[in-house]
Formats: structure tokens, sequence, C-alpha cells
């Protein structure tokens, strides 16, 4: 025996209102918020996809490259080292990031017979990139069969011994960024890449430290050579007072907004790291204050901190790296 319900949608007057009922919950079901689960951007770089543009880059430039190269911000003339560069632009790799700044390009030829690949406008999570994208260059670079990556940086000097246009090598970092969660690792853990837990004591390879040092007085850059400890922060503002002093006593030497990320990458696929920062600002250094000019405090510090990077030590970058370079290829 069926019940009320089943007879009531069998006549004319139950049909219309079952189905206007279905209407209804049809709006109903329309109206709720949507459930949106965000996708972590690094799952548009699954290995199959960065394997392919690393395949790109080795195609055009008909280069293996074992080093790699990234130039921060007042040393992107250190890519003039590289002899024949073949330039392939960001737009012109398959998925690759491109068409919004930095709309830059990877640099593949040789220094001193050297086969490098190298990047001067790097990702930098203070322009809005995430972290997954901060370490996609490395990660290339990683599956171009680079074996040894250089990573340079502009920073400011938390250690009161530094000055302006001295350079640091890194020997170890204090990921704040990390801390906070944010990084290059975020997504799904592909085994391809390298572990998923791994430990990043000795990350800066020690040797090639002593190499940079042992360089630094071969050319005479020893007087405003240091190694030292590196903070990332998130950026773009800097610090304020109180954090410097946070910073100093935490015996940081050296903070900046990038790097970093790349470094966890280049350690997870085992790359060796040479690392250094040239100081391009004091970071307890307060905001110039130009009360007669429009533009902002921040922007005229910027501006004048450009200035002061004195050439000689951009070009003591670019004979520290080139020579680095000549001795890693050489002895291999
Ligand atoms: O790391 P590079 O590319 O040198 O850039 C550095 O310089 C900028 C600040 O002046 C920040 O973006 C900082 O990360
Ligand atoms: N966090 C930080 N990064 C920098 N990069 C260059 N200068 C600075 C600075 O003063 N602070």
């Amino acid at each position: 025996m069926c019940n009320t319900d089943c007879c009531a949608s069998r006549s004319p007057i139950g049909k219309r209102m079952a189905a206007r009922r279905l209407l209804q919950l049809e709006e109903e079901e329309r109206r709720k918020p949507k459930l949106v689960i965000p996708t972590p951007q690094s799952l548009f770089y699954p290995f199959e996809e960065v394997e392919a543009m690393a395949q790109y880059v080795i195609e055009i430039s008909h280069i293996r490259p074992k080093y790699g190269l990234i130039c921060g911000s007042f040393l992107g003339s250190m890519i003039s080292l590289v002899e024949q560069p073949v330039v392939i632009p960001f737009e012109d790799i398959p998925n690759f990031p491109a068409g919004i700044e930095p709309n830059g390009s990877l640099v593949m030829g040789n220094v001193m017979g050297a086969p490098i690949i190298a990047l001067v406008d790097r990702f930098q999570s203070c322009d809005g990139f995430n972290q997954a994208t901060c370490a996609l260059p490395v990660r290339v670079m990683q599956l171009c069969g680079v074996k040894t990556i250089m990573l340079t940086s502009a920073a400011a000097a938390v250690n009161p011994r530094y000055g302006l246009g001295d350079i640091m090598l890194i020997e170890d970092h204090i990921n704040i960024v990390g801390m906070m969660h944010q990084t290059s690792m975020e997504g799904p853990s592909d085994p391809r890449f390298g572990s998923r837990f791994f430990s990043m004591v000795n990350a800066y390879d020690k040797d090639l430290l002593a190499l940079g040092l042992g360089i630094g007085k071969e050319i005479g850059i020893n007087k405003f050579l240091h190694r030292g400890v590196f903070a990332c922060l998130g950026g773009p503002v800097y610090e304020t007072l109180a954090e410097e002093r946070a910073l100093r006593s935490m015996d940081v030497d050296a903070v900046g907004m990038s790097l970093v990320p790349e470094v966890l990458a280049a350690h997870h696929g085992g790359l060796k790291i040479f690392s250094f920062v040239i100081i391009s600002m004091m970071a307890n250094e307060k905001p110039v204050e130009e009360p007669d000019k429009e533009t902002d405090s921040r922007t005229s510090k910027i501006e004048e901190v450009s200035l002061e990077v004195p050439p000689l030590r951009v070009q003591a970058c670019s004979d520290l790296i080139g020579r680095l370079l000549y001795h890693m290829h050489q002895e291999h």
C-alpha cells in the first residue's frame, strides 16, 4: 500500500507542487555560499611540468647546465660573465609564470667553460608571489641537471660592524617566513624533487664557503668580506627599530626578503649551495625625511640606497662568482 505523498504526487496538482518544491530546493542550493577550496599554486608546478620547462630550455640552448646563478638587486651585471648567452624569456617557457612583473628571462651559456643557467629577476613573495613560485626557477635548474647553485641578494646589515657595499657569505639562516608556515615546500610532496622531511643543518656548503673566503683574499676584498647569518622576512616593508633589535639579539647579521625559499628548494633537491648578500642599507636606518619632496620617504630611501652600492663592490661580486666557477669547474 502506498503512502499519501505517493498518491498526492500522482495527481496533476501534486505533480505541479512537487515540481515547484524541486525548483525551490534548487534555488536554496544555489543561494548557499559555495565552499571554495583554494588550490595551492604549487599544484600548478607538478614534476612533469617542471621537467617540461627544463627540457625546453635545454633544447633551445643546447646547453646542459651544471651550475645555477641567481643575481640579486644591484648584481644584475654579473650576467655579463655568461659567454655567448642564450636568453630565454619567461613567456617562451611552457607554463612558466609570465606576462607579469618580473618579466625576465633565463640566461644559458658558459662562464670560463662552466655551463651555467642564470636568472636576473627572481620571483619574490614581497611582490605577491607564493613561495612555490619563488622556488620554481631553482626546481627548473635542478631538473636541468644543475648540481651547484649560487644565490645572491641585496640585504640590510643588522651587524653594526658591516658597512654599505660589504659582502656577506651566508653560513646559515633564520627562516622567519618559514616560522610562520610560509614555505616553498607547500603543496603535495613529490619524492622526485626530494624527500618530505629534510634537515637544513649544513645547507650552505662549507667547502664552497671556504673557497669563497679564499678567493676574497686573492682578489683583495677580505676587508669587507664577512661570513654570517642571514634572516628572511616577508617584506615588502622594512624592519621597525624594535624588529631590528630583535634580529640583532638573535645573532642575525643581515636581513632580506628573498633567497631562503630558493635555498630550501635547492637543498631539498640535493644541490650544493654557495650564497652571499651585498649590503645595500643598514637595517636600523631611519627613513630619510625629505619634507620638500612629494615622494614618500621609503621611495626616496630606496633610490638613495641604490646609488650607494659602490660599483667596485658590484665588480668584486662578479670577480668572486667568476673565480668560484673557474675553481669549481677545474676540480671536476
Ligand atoms: O633579493 P633581491 O632580488 O636582491 O631583492 C632585495 O632588494 C629588495 C629591497 O630593496 C627586496 O626585494 C630584497 O629581497
Ligand atoms: N627585510 C629587508 N630586506 C632588505 N633588502 C634590502 N634591504 C632590506 C631591508 O632593509 N630589509
